[in-house]
Formats: structure tokens, C-alpha cells, sequence
């Protein structure tokens, strides 16, 4: 029961008592009801209070609150024979602001309890005080009977309002979660898409300044992808890039993360990673994607990836460490494609637009490495 609730019987209770101190009704029955009445709710709010309810399955004690007041109402019908007008106003406002808490069938059961309650209070209250049954008495049965159901009818009212409230709000709810996944996330592939990629290097950039990490950053480009689209029509192309998603993804560990850059290009987050180890790494991803299947496209169907890697010098900027992986991926282009070029991180800065070099590279300086020699290397 709400606070609200509590101040409102706690009213009710006090006018009663001003009114059986105005009557003929026995002093101490009066005070004896008014303290068992209050100190019930007071103890309940107690309770709630000190958070002794909050492994109960109703931590505000809404049903046995409203039992307890719907007693003391009927109760009070015997005992304070001058305030029996109040009662169907005490059992309504009782059963209104309780009701708002509960589930239908508990609705229901309280409106029957309270029916109970009160119709035994009217047919024991003229034999317990000695008094015929009048008009009045008739009156209030059929004023009450009609008071229960009305606040029963607006409670399931009420009830079935707050629950496609609170339906429409867990839509809204999930809608703003897909929404946001959206917003996050490429649709093709799944993987997070550039602006979310960017905000996660710019993070990773600052834990790095701070040497709490390091990290290296590779960028993947399907080769002749084109050639894909136009082999086997742009529906194979899209599953080939979401195969070449999942083999990287499955190939890389958990905390390493991939991110579809845009087309046929992605980004691969290396954390806590050593050159040798990303080169190791991004070989077996060469080897992975070249066997990798793509579903419902014909047999022959086989791609490779060329990669250009760095690491992340700490300091530097996230755009200058992608500028160079960038570069390396040219290389890597120019050097026959299926290999992956680690950036030289003492040569200065490569122009613009490097022209394609006349042999293979060597191991030094931007070495290019074809998959199958990975091993070589370590
Ligand atoms: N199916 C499909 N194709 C895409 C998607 N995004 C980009 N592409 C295609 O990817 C192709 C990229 O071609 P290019 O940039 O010439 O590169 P490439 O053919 O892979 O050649 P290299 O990168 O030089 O090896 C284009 O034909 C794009 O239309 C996509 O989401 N789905």
C-alpha cells in the first residue's frame, strides 16, 4: 500500500476515534480497535522501511496491508456504531489504492474478502449491540454491494491499463535496444560498423597512453571482390563477405575485435599483442579465409585477404596508426594480394600514392607475407 494510502487510513482512524469519543460507544473498545488498526499498518511500514520485506515476493505488503485494513473497517462497523457511514468510504479507498499493485486475480479475491468482511460485520453488528435491523442497516448492505463492485470494475480497469503500459513500454524499450544495435552495428555482417569501431580505438587509444595496453591494428581487404560480384551476382557476394566475417571472427580471440571498415574492408583490434604475434595471427586468418566456405555459392568459390598491420605507437594519434596499416595494405596490393605487410615503423611517413614496387619485397622493411610462410617468420 502506498504512503498516501497510510496517511489516508491513518485519517480515517483518527475520525472515527473523534467520533467515539462523541458517542455512546465504550471508551476503551474504541482506543483498543484505534491502536491495533494503526499499529498494524505502522508495523507493516516499519518493516518496509527497515527493508526486512525485500526477499518477500511482494516486498510492499500490499495484500496483507489491505487485509489488515479491511478488518479493522469491518470492525469498526461493530464497535463504533456511530461511524457505520464511513464504512463503505474506508473499504473503497482501501481496495482502490491497494488494487493498484496487485494482479487481476488478486483483485478479485480482495473484493471477495472484503464482501465477506463487511456483510458478517452488518449481520453480527445488530445482534452484538442488541438492535433491530433498520432501514438504514439495509441501506448500507446494498450501498457497499455496490461500492465493492464499482472499485472492483475501475481496479481490473486500472490494472489492465497499467499492463499495456507497461507492454507498449517494454516495446518501446526493445525497439531503442535494436535501434541502438543498429546504429552500432553493421546489418550484413554484424560486426561493429566504422563509427563504432572509431569510438572504440579512441578508447583503446587512451588506455594505451596510459600503459595500461597496447595494441595492434590490422586492415583486411577482400581481394578482387569485384570479380566475385560479378562471377556470381551481388546475393554470393553479400554471403561471401558475411562468410569472411564469420571465419575472422572464429579465428581471432574473444577480446580481439573486427569491425566491417566499409565494402570489402575491414578492421581487426589486436589487444595485448606483440608484432610477431599479430603476423603469426593474421596469417592464420589468411589461411582460414582462403578455405573458408561460402554458403550456397558454387565450389570453386575461394577468397584470400591482403592485410596491412602495425602497432600502435602510444602517443600517436588512432588516424595516424590506421594511416599506416593503410599503407601497408597497399603494399600488400601491390605485392601480388593474399599476404599481409607489416608497417616498417622507422621508415618516414609513405607518400600519398606510392608506386607499386618493381619485385617482391623482403622481410625488413615492409615485409609481405604470403600465408604458407608464416611459420618462416618465428
Ligand atoms: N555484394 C556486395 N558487394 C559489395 C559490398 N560492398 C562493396 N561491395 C563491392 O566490393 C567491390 C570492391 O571492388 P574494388 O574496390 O574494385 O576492389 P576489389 O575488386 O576487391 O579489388 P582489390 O581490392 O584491388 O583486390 C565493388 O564491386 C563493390 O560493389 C556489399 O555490401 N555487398
Amino acid at each position: 500500500m502506498s504512503g498516501l494510502a497510510l496517511v489516508l487510513m491513518a485519517c480515517c482512524v483518527g475520525l472515527l476515534l473523534w467520533l467515539a469519543l462523541n458517542s455512546h460507544t465504550p471508551l476503551p473498545w474504541v482506543v483498543s480497535w484505534s491502536l491495533v488498526s494503526l499499529g498494524g499498518l505502522l508495523a507493516a511500514t516499519l518493516a518496509i522501511r527497515l527493508g526486512w520485506t525485500r526477499r518477500l515476493n511482494d516486498p510492499s505488503l500490499t495484500l496483507p496491508q489491505m487485509l489488515w485494513a479491511i478488518t479493522s473497517a469491518a470492525v469498526a462497523y461493530l464497535v463504533v456504531a456511530d461511524a457505520r457511514d464511513m464504512l463503505p468510504c474506508m473499504v473503497a479507498m482501501v481496495l482502490l489504492f491497494g488494487s493498484l499493485g496487485l494482479r487481476m486475480r488478486q483483485i478479485v479475491g480482495i473484493t471477495v474478502y472484503a464482501f465477506v468482511a463487511t456483510s458478517t460485520a452488518m449481520v453480527l453488528a445488530p445482534r452484538l449491540l442488541n438492535q433491530p435491523v433498520s432501514v438504514v442497516d439495509a441501506a448500507h448492505a446494498v450501498m457497499l454491494a455496490v461500492v465493492l463492485l464499482a472499485c472492483m470494475g475501475v481496479s481490473l480497469r486500472l490494472h489492465s491499463l497499467r499492463s499495456r503500459l507497461q507492454q507498449q513500454r517494454l516495446a518501446l524499450s526493445r525497439a531503442l535496444e535494436e535501434h541502438r544495435a543498429l546504429a552500432s552495428r553493421d546489418a550484413l555482417t554484424g560486426l561493429l560498423n566504422r563509427r563504432s569501431m572509431l569510438e572504440l580505438l579512441e578508447l583503446e587509444q587512451r588506455r594505451c597512453v596510459r600503459g595500461q595496453r597496447s595494441m595492434a591494428l590490422a586492415v583486411l581487404d577482400i581481394d578482387h571482390f569485384k570479380r566475385i560480384n560479378d562471377n556470381y551476382g551481388h546475393a554470393v557476394g553479400d554471403r561471401a563477405l558475411q562468410a569472411f566475417a564469420h571465419t575472422v571472427r572464429h579465428t581471432v580471440r574473444g577480446g580481439d575485435v573486427l569491425a566491417r571498415w566499409g565494402g570489402e574492408e575491414f578492421v581487426l583490434l589486436l589487444g595485448d599483442v606483440n608484432d610477431n604475434a599479430a603476423l603469426s595471427l593474421l596469417q592464420r586468418i589468411g589461411q582460414a579465409v582462403s578455405q573458408a566456405v561460402v554458403a550456397d555459392a558454387p565450389e570453386g568459390l575461394r577468397m584470400t585477404v591482403s592485410t596491412g598491420l602495425t602497432v600502435h605507437l602510444p602517443g600517436e594519434s588512432v588516424e595516424a596508426t590506421l594511416e599506416r596499416a593503410d599503407q601497408a595494405l597497399y603494399r600488400a596490393k601491390h605485392q601480388g594480394r593474399n599476404c599481409v605487410v607489416l608497417a616498417d615503423l622507422q621508415a618516414p611517413p609513405p607518400p600519398p600514392h606510392p608506386p607499386p614496387p618493381l619485385a617482391p619485397a623482403g622481410l625488413t622493411a615492409g615485409p609481405a607475407v604470403p600465408p604458407q610462410t608464416a611459420a618462416s617468420l618465428h
